[in-house]
């Protein structure tokens, strides 16, 4: 049995990453493959429960549990979900992976790249996806998108302020110029059809088809 691809979807808060892998996942699964559509954190029901922990708002922690509890989170999804899928053949279409600690988590006030990256490799023996699609959009475009899905609901990530935010925004910059084989940034302006479309047009080589 030939393993499947791992494809992640990255970004900043509501730049239309979930929208993006549900569409990528049917347009997939139109094409006859096996796809497992899953998230992070989450996608099993032991990083479902450190999801929850972790984006409570009233939740307080340090940078070294944060870190730590989305790595195990991750550990239990790519022994229980990820890997077992890959290996029968499907492919694996993932909301936010291990560029989300690097970007959110490695921001340097406490802990480095080099730190996420080794937390990755003893949790989930440093399991990288095959393409990971960047999604970035203007600013203005992403708040109101928030303000329409979650009015003042921001959870205790989200919720921080903008100049955390900026700096995610440039290490998932620097990440993507880091690793050009493995990263495609996509502008996620527009219609979710024109960025679907785009994605589409990237995936070609991928899937086989032209064009
Ligand atoms: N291209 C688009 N144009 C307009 N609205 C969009 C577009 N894509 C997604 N949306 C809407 O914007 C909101 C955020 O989209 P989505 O939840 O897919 O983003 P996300 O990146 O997964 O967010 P988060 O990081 O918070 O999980 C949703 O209400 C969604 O319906
Ligand atoms: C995987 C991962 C996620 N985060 C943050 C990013 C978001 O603020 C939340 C997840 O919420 P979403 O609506 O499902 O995008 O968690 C993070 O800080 N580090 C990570 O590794």
């Amino acid at each position: 049995m030939t393993r499947g691809k791992f494809i992640t979807l990255e970004g900043g808060e509501g730049v239309g990453k979930s929208t993006q892998a549900a569409m990528l996942s049917d347009a997939l699964r139109a094409r006859g493959l096996d796809v497992l559509l899953t998230r992070e954190p989450g996608g099993t029901p032991g990083a479902e429960a450190i999801r929850a922990l972790l984006l409570d708002s009233d939740l307080e922690i340090g940078a070294r549990t944060e870190a730590l509890l989305f790595a195990a989170a991750r550990a239990d999804h790519v022994q229980h979900a990820i890997a077992p899928a890959l290996e029968r053949g499907a492919w694996v279409v993932c909301d936010r992976f291990v560029d989300s600690s690097r970007a959110y988590q490695g921001g340097g006030d406490d802990l480095f790249d080099d730190a996420i990256m080794a937390l990755h490799n003893i949790g989930s023996w440093g399991m990288m996806p095959d393409v990971t699609f960047l999604l970035t959009a203007e600013s203005e475009e992403v708040a109101r998108r928030l303000t329409e899905r979650d009015g003042e609901n921001a959870d205790r990530i989200g919720g921080r302020s903008a100049e955390y935010h900026a700096g995610v925004a440039d290490r998932f910059r620097t990440l993507a110029a880091s690793d050009p084989e493995r990263f495609i940034c996509i502008s996620a302006d527009g219609s979710p059809q024109d960025v679907h479309d785009r994605i589409a047009r990237a995936m070609a080589p991928l899937t086989g088809e032209g064009g």
